[in-house]
């Protein structure tokens, strides 16, 4: 693969292509950071004005250039001045850049020399509708586009130039020259994002330009204070359009929500700064496109992409009425108004809809020599099933050795594309030439795809013959085509998902088998449309049988060298996002599920509708334990993975607020009172849990501690008050007694910082050290109900009162509250005796604090104003901001930006 020649740590060598607007701005940009930068000008007129007098004529008149800048032209520049070149940037307009590469290819031929290639143009070309990726492979060769690189987000030139903070997308096929790229251009103001998508960021580029023409054209209209609203849908759904025709193309839908896409999006359809809003606005105020591009002095790329977008969208055969109606403004006379008004017109359709047919990036990757032909051979299968072609599946099943199982990157097969497409003749010619009809995607088996009784018939059929022939039995004891409904328990505990509750069938109970049941897992159909909770930690990864979301969502690496289709199966997670199907995501709901109308609303934006991956942080488990993996051993019984034990002998943490002792206790139990906990004692099976009230808590449900007679540790999120499981939770509901470490404080101004639990090889701290860390103290209090809060006023709730200790914050942790108003607790035998400091109440309902300069020049280690400042979070207002946020605003040195 080509790379560009090492970059020396400063001092590159830079050639900028392109001395318009930007082309300028970006020699400024990186003249100021040390390096030597040529600006190819070609006017004769500015090579020598800028050289006399570092001003630029047309563009910056009134700015002076760093010294380290220097213009050459007007003629091209020969090889050997190229080759003594590090970088090569590309400012000029992509009507333009096929004309000048070829003239520079020969300079480019020794592809172990060649300089750092960067394009920051962001059209189509007219006539080709190529990408600069295909213009540059055309040229000079597929070597060279895979080792380019391109920049793109919001950056008007100008602000770059006055150094306001801008942060940009820099991708590349080759991760090594995106890093180089973003090395060269990184500056206090300026932040670069890498990334592996160049089709999602050329083609984020070239379409917002053509919506900031849209919302130009409805500014000019109806006056921009006024039309807000038009803005903001023509933004919104401009973004729906634009990951459409990418997703179509074979980008990364992800890409669109990132600076190149949505980023640039917003800012190029809300400024007057950018040209291409300029050239609607003025066609909204009724100028004609030639007399606002004869004025405009500086290219509007969005004109020329408007036409190959028409084209696009009709090879992709997606919908993109904006862009349309955009076209039809520019070159078919049609008024602003009409365009708006037929817009509006249209029939109400569904918000989000991503396309799932035609990958032009194939071929362009295939180019590339980053996809085998094999793998486009296989994938013409898969394609042709997708879109119900009979004719061409026959002629790819007749090729030899033609793989049936073959799976796109969420485990997709051919067959399961014909089924999810509705395509009955060819489910049932691939069903004949033997297809695997018990083979699952990621998001389930072949019949959750469909509701086709014609097609189910087929595949019930197919399925006994495979389960005669392979005579296994399924590995949770279920018949593989049983697909008789089972009811759903009357209160089954719902997952508990963000995105809202599941349709009750989802989570119920697996049928009995001779009396008993199999496993505590739902038959596969239907654990495989449960999202996975542990995702992405999952230690199943690929082989879970819970849902894992399809790779596209997660942004990775283009894997280099290409991973074909053949390889597939072997790397479930292909993380590239070209080769494969667009998302289809989520699946319909099989037929014996409840009707698509229960499906659970989406709790989030997500452009396929794809549900979100489950956060992490602390939500109670459910009751389901994980289900473990298909064909893998179960889990070994026993309470789940621990740290290693705690070491009495490592040295105590020094309790932050200077309380003296050991932190935690060097000796004695944790729970002193775990020795008399009906929970933690080894019980008979199917003894149901008591505590010392008599109430039942927690259920066994998973008879895993039990049956290897080791008590289960408690419930880590009841003392939270988090426990979603209520009374059927199998972790004891005990609240942790005297002689757990007190709470850690606040940290957000020095001090020590708070001992963390240490984190096991699965990324999740012991159980046993999260309890240590938990806030109790010896504190008395009661609980109203079984993991209820208690009542402000301490008032104990009637129901199954558990005599538990309760904790009352202290004045260390409200420590704005502090001085010598209130006595601060005092630590003894491992707990805490209360002062007579604030209660909660007080605490939670004391006025806003001000800070002294006292106290403030004390805690914090800034230099806070004398003045009484208003806090937040315990920094003056102005320092709260988020991290990265402030650190930006204020270009901090002493804050390290990491978002
Ligand atoms: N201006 C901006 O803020 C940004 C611009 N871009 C993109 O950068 C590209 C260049 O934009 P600007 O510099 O603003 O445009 P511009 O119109 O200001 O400058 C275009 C430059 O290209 C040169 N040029 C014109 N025809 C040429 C040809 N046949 N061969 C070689 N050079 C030729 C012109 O002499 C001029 O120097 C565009 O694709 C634009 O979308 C990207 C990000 C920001
Ligand atoms: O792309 C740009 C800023 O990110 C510039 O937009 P215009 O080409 O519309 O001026």
């Amino acid at each position: 693969m080509a790379t560009s020649k090492a970059q020396p740590d400063s001092n590159s060598r830079v050639l900028i292509l392109g001395a318009g607007n930007f082309g300028s701005c970006l020699a400024e940009h990186l003249g100021d950071s040390d390096h030597r930068v040529f600006l190819w000008a070609r006017e004769q007129s500015v090579v020598e004005h800028f050289n006399a007098t570092r001003k630029h004529l047309k563009y910056l008149p009134s700015h002076t250039f760093s010294s380290n800048v220097s213009a050459v032209g007007p003629a091209l520049p020969d090889a050997a001045f190229i080759n003594s070149m590090d970088v090569l940037l590309f400012a000029i307009p992509t009507q333009f850049l096929r004309d000048n590469l070829t003239k520079l290819q020969p300079a480019l031929s020794d592809k172990t020399k060649l300089p750092l290639l960067i394009f920051v143009n962001k059209g189509i070309e007219i006539g080709t509708d190529a990408l600069t990726l295909e213009i540059i492979a055309d040229t000079c060769g597929a070597d060279v586009a895979k080792a380019a690189t391109f920049i793109s987000g919001p950056s008007f030139a100008k602000e770059i130039v006055l150094r306001r903070p801008t942060s940009v997308s820099v991708v590349s096929f080759t991760e090594a020259e995106a890093d180089k790229t973003a090395a060269l251009f990184h500056q206090p103001h300026f932040r670069c994002y890498t990334g592996s998508d160049p089709v999602g960021v050329e083609l984020s580029g070239a379409l917002k330009n053509v919506y900031a023409i849209a919302a130009g054209m409805s500014d000019g209209l109806y006056g921009k204070e006024d039309s807000n609203n038009t803005r903001a849908m023509i933004i919104t759904r401009g973004l729906a359009e634009m990951t459409c025709i990418g997703t179509a193309y074979g980008a990364s839908p992800l890409t669109f929500l990132g600076l190149a896409g949505v980023g640039d999006l917003f800012l190029t359809c809300s400024s007057s700064s950018s040209r291409n809003y300029t050239v609607g606005y003025r066609l909204g105020q009724g100028e004609t496109l030639d007399t606002i591009i004869a004025t405009l002095g500086s290219v509007a790329e969005g004109v020329s992409t408007a036409k190959s977008v028409r084209n696009l969208v009709t090879q992709l055969g997606v919908q993109a009425p904006i862009a349309e109606r955009v076209y039809e403004v520019l070159y078919e006379g049609k008024s602003t108004g009409d365009a708006v008004a037929e817009l509006m017109a249209l029939p109400p359709s569904r918000e989000i809809e991503l396309a799932t047919i035609g990958r032009p990036a194939e071929k362009l990757l295939h180019r590339l020599g980053m996809i085998s032909p094999a793998s486009l051979m296989v994938s013409a299968l898969w394609k042709a099933c997708s879109q119900g072609d009979l004719d061409a599946v026959n002629a790819a099943l007749a090729a030899q050795n033609v793989d049936l199982e073959i799976k796109d990157h969420t485990g997709s097969t051919p067959l399961i594309e014909a089924i999810k497409n509705g395509h009955t003749e060819v489910v049932k010619v691939l069903l004949d030439k033997g297809a695997d009809p018990t083979n699952a995607s990621s998001q389930g088996l072949p019949e959750t795809f469909t509701s086709d009784q014609g097609i189910l018939g087929m595949l019930n059929f197919a399925r006994s013959k495979h389960s005669q022939d392979t005579a296994a039995p399924q590995e949770n004891g279920y018949e593989a085509n049983d697909t008789s409904a089972y009811a759903p328990p009357a209160n089954y505990p719902f997952y508990p998902s963000i995105n809202g509750a599941p349709p009750p069938d989802m989570f119920y109970a697996p049928p009995m088998v001779n009396g008993h049941r199999p496993s505590n897992m739902p038959p596969p159909e239907v654990t495989g449309r449960i999202p996975c909770r542990y995702y992405p930690a999952c230690r199943y990864g690929a082989a879970c049988a819970y849902q894992h979301p399809p790779a596209q969502y997660y942004p990775g690496q283009h894997p280099a060298p290409f991973t074909s289709y053949d390889q597939m199966p072997q790397q479930p997670y292909a993380p590239t996002y070209y080769p494969v199907s667009p998302p289809s995501f989520p699946p319909p709901p099989p037929l014996q599920m409840a009707p698509s109308s229960e499906m659970p609303p989406q709790g989030h934006f997500s452009p396929t509708g794809a549900p979100v991956p489950m956060p992490y942080g602390p939500m109670s488990p459910v009751m389901y334990s994980h289900p473990g993996q298909i064909g893998l051993p179960p889990l070994p019984a026993g309470p789940t993975p621990q740290s290693p034990p705690f070491n009495p002998s490592s040295p105590p943490a020094s309790h932050p607020n200077g309380h003296v002792g050991p932190f935690p206790p060097s000796n004695g139990p944790i729970y002193p009172d775990a020795a008399r906990s009906p929970q933690l004692n080894p019980q008979p099976d199917a003894a149901v849990s008591r505590g010392p009230d008599g109430a039942r808590r927690g259920g066994l449900r998973r008879g895993s501690f039990v049956r290897a007679k080791q008590p289960p540790p408690p419930c880590i999120f009841f003392p939270m008050g988090r426990c979603k499981n209520g009374d059927e939770c199998r972790f004891p509901h005990i609240m942790p007694q005297d002689g757990v470490p007190p709470p850690a404080p606040f940290h957000s101004r020095g001090g020590a910082p708070r001992p963390r639990a240490s984190i096991n090889g699965n990324g999740y701290a012991a159980l046993d050290e999260k309890m240590a860390h938990l806030s109790l103290n010896g504190h008395s209090g009661s609980l109203r109900g079984r993991g209820g809060r208690p009542n402000a006023n301490g008032h104990v709730g009637k129901r199954a009162p558990i005599p538990m200790k309760q904790r009352v914050p202290n004045a260390d942790e409200f420590p704005v509250l502090g001085g010598g108003s209130t006595t601060p607790p005092t630590r003894v035998n491992g707990g805490f005796v209360n002062g007579n400091g604030p209660t909660a109440a007080q605490v939670l309902q004391a006025p806003r604090p001000f800070r002294t300069n006292a106290s403030s020049q004390a805690a914090t280690p800034r230099n806070i104003s004398p003045e009484r400042v208003p806090e937040t979070n315990g920094l003056p207002a102005s320092e709260s901001l988020p991290l990265s946020f402030a650190s930006v605003a204020t270009a901090s040195t002493d804050v390290t930006v990491s978002a």
